[in-house]
Formats: structure tokens, C-alpha cells, sequence
């Protein structure tokens, strides 16, 4: 006998990814393609302090209710495992003071280089929605730049049985390994499992 067939989840509006960095934004777009169609918003969330999990669901929290509808946000941390994880969800403000160098130099102490590079889509279904998160880590190094500096901390994050760093890499081929990558590849299978129809703002599906 055939499985019943399983009813669609209708949303009454599109899903909306909100960042503030444009960057993610250029390789969720790049990643997703026309598997899941999204619209954006330019938002730099406040962040909570905690773990990536909290932080990402706290801002799936808070972009529901901006947008009043779907929304998919990401929290991107970068893990030093000698410094047990850290800076881990406050790379972002370590990257800013320190720079390259002082990331690298954060580890001089320490022969062990190894970090992985960690990120976390969150999905909310609309305000008040629990939201759902997908973790995505691919493993690595720490070393010292190289390669073009137009994204974050690409040039110092060497993945495991690269000889290049992510800012060397193709933009292909950092999508194909990337923590971004895989988070988006379990959101999608959620996607995919959970029938969602989204319709457009002027009501149509
Ligand atoms: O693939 C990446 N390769 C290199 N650097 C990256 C990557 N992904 C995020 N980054 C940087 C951006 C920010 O300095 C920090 C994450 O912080 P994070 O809060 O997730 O990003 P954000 O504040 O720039 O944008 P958002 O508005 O989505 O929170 O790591
Ligand atoms: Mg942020």
C-alpha cells in the first residue's frame, strides 16, 4: 500500500533570510540556488551571549518578529580547539580588534593549530515559532593569511586536506566543504521533508 502522501505546511508568507553581511548572503544564494525561494533583509540582529545554538535560535527569534513571517538566519563561529572552542560565536569581534595576525597569534602559545569553523541556520516559522536549528562544521587549521581578504577570516581557515586556504579556494569549491554548506544542506532536507508551501505577498502559492 502506498504511503499516504503528506500534507503541505502552508505559510502565509515567503521566508526571508535576514543578515547583515552581504557576503553570506552572495554564498546562501549561491548554495540554496532554486531549491528554496527566499527573499532578504539587510538586518544586523543584536546577538545574545551562550552557545552558537542559542545564539542562532534567540536570532531566528528576533527576525520572526521584524519580518512577521518565515524567516532563515545563520550564526557563523570560528573554534580554536586549544583555546577549547573559542573565540567560537565572538569571532566576529576578535577578528575585528586582532586582525589575521592576532588570530594567528592567539595560538602562538600553542602547537595545536587545529579549529573548525562552525555554522548554524536557524528557521522559524513566524513569531512565537520554536525554531529549528542545523549545525554545520567542517574541520581545519589556523594559518597564517593567504589569499584575497574580502571575507572575514577565509584567508587564516586552512580546511582539513585543502593545501589552500578558503579565501584561495574557488567560491565553487568552499561551497561544496563549507560549514555554510552543510547547515544549508540539512535545512534544505527539512525543507523538503516537511512539505512547506510558502505563499507570496500577494497571496498566491
Ligand atoms: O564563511 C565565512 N568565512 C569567513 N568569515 C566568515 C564566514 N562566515 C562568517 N564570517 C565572519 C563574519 C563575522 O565577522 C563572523 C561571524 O559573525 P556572525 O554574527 O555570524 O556574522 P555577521 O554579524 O557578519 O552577520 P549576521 O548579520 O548574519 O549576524 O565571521
Ligand atoms: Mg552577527
Amino acid at each position: 500500500m502506498a504511503a499516504a502522501a503528506k500534507a503541505a505546511v502552508v505559510l502565509p508568507r515567503p521566508v526571508t533570510f535576514v543578515t547583515g553581511n552581504a557576503k553570506k548572503l552572495e554564498e546562501v544564494k549561491a548554495i540554496i540556488g532554486n531549491s528554496i525561494p527566499f527573499k532578504s533583509l539587510k538586518l544586523d540582529l543584536p546577538e545574545l551571549q551562550g552557545e552558537p545554538e542559542d545564539i542562532s535560535k534567540e536570532k531566528a527569534r528576533l527576525a520572526a518578529l521584524q519580518v512577521n513571517g518565515p524567516v532563515l538566519v545563520e550564526d557563523t563561529c570560528l573554534c580554536f580547539n586549544a583555546l577549547k572552542g573559542l573565540p567560537g560565536p565572538y569571532i566576529k569581534w576578535f577578528l575585528e580588534k586582532l586582525g589575521h595576525e592576532g588570530l594567528n597569534n592567539l595560538l602562538m602559545a600553542y602547537e595545536d593549530k587545529s579549529a573548525y569553523a562552525l555554522c548554524a541556520f536557524s528557521f522559524s516559522r513566524g513569531p512565537g515559532a520554536e525554531p529549528l536549528t542545523f549545525l554545520g562544521k567542517t574541520p581545519g587549521k589556523i594559518v597564517p593569511a593567504r589569499g584575497p581578504t574580502d571575507f572575514g577570516w577565509d584567508p587564516v581557515f586552512q580546511p582539513d586536506g585543502y593545501d589552500q586556504t578558503y579565501a584561495e579556494m574557488e567560491k565553487e569549491e568552499k561551497n561544496k566543504i563549507s560549514h555554510r554548506y552543510k547547515s544549508l544542506a540539512l535545512v534544505k532536507s527539512h525543507f523538503k521533508e516537511a512539505g512547506y508551501v510558502f505563499q507570496t505577498d500577494d497571496g498566491t502559492i
